[in-house]
């Protein structure tokens, strides 16, 4: 059965305690917080002071998904803000394994993401450090884009590396998952689903979660 991290992007920010209280109460494993610089990303979404807002309301682990450059300088500061794990990009991060130990230094859980284009095997080196890898199904920077069938074969390739060499680590997919693509993803590996429009826009978003974690 996958987890479930809905992606708290799509709530509705003059609403966010009662978003994150509906998420407390739902089958959610965690709450996916995405921050976005405008800059790596051509979007920017929110920073620490709406991280801590959630954190504060929150009953679920938050899975911060750095999009931003130089996530060194944030590290900290994300953690003190109620990161339970940290994800950063590889696309980002030139000294990818100081990065990781230093996720790792604060307590939490490192993870790396790798963008629609990336391929899977520039990880080869980082895989036995990571407790997390997301793999982005859209390019990433908004919510509600169309899911990359491309994603398919590369968690695939991702799960196999995973077995051959028996990793630990988490496949994480996030942008576009819906229903339809959800059951493949997991026969594929995927562990966790990230999913914002389609929880939150959704007539009932708890129903939607569990039948995404069903799925
Ligand atoms: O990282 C993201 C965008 O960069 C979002 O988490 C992702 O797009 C999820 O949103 P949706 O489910 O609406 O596609």
């Amino acid at each position: 059965m996958a987890e479930i991290a809905p992606s708290i992007l799509a709530a509705d920010f003059a609403n966010i305690q009662r978003d994150v209280e509906m998420l407390n109460a739902s089958q959610a494993d965690y709450i996916h917080v995405d921050i976005m610089d405008g800059m790596f990303v051509p979007n920017i979404s929110f920073g620490l002071p709406v991280c801590e807002a959630v954190y504060k309301h929150a009953k679920k682990p938050l899975d911060v998904h750095l999009m931003i450059e130089q996530p060194d300088r944030y590290l900290e500061a994300f953690k003190k803000a109620g990161a339970a794990g940290l994800t950063v990009h590889y696309e980002a991060c030139p000294h990818l394994h100081r990065t990781i130990q230093h996720i790792k230094e604060l307590g939490a859980l490192p993870g790396v993401a790798l963008n629609p284009h990336t391929p899977v095997e520039v990880l080869s080196e980082i895989l036995g450090d990571v407790s997390l890898v997301l793999i982005m199904s859209v390019n990433p920077g908004f919510g509600g884009q169309k899911f990359i069938q491309n994603t398919y074969q590369k968690i695939a390739k991702l799960q196999a590396l995973k077995e051959k060499f028996g990793y630990t680590f988490k496949i994480e997919v996030d942008g576009g998952v819906n229903l339809d693509n959800a059951p493949l993803l997991v026969k594929e590996g995927v562990n966790i689903l990230v999913a914002g429009s389609f929880v939150f826009s959704s007539d009932n978003p708890l129903k939607t979660i569990a039948d995404l974690k069903t799925s």
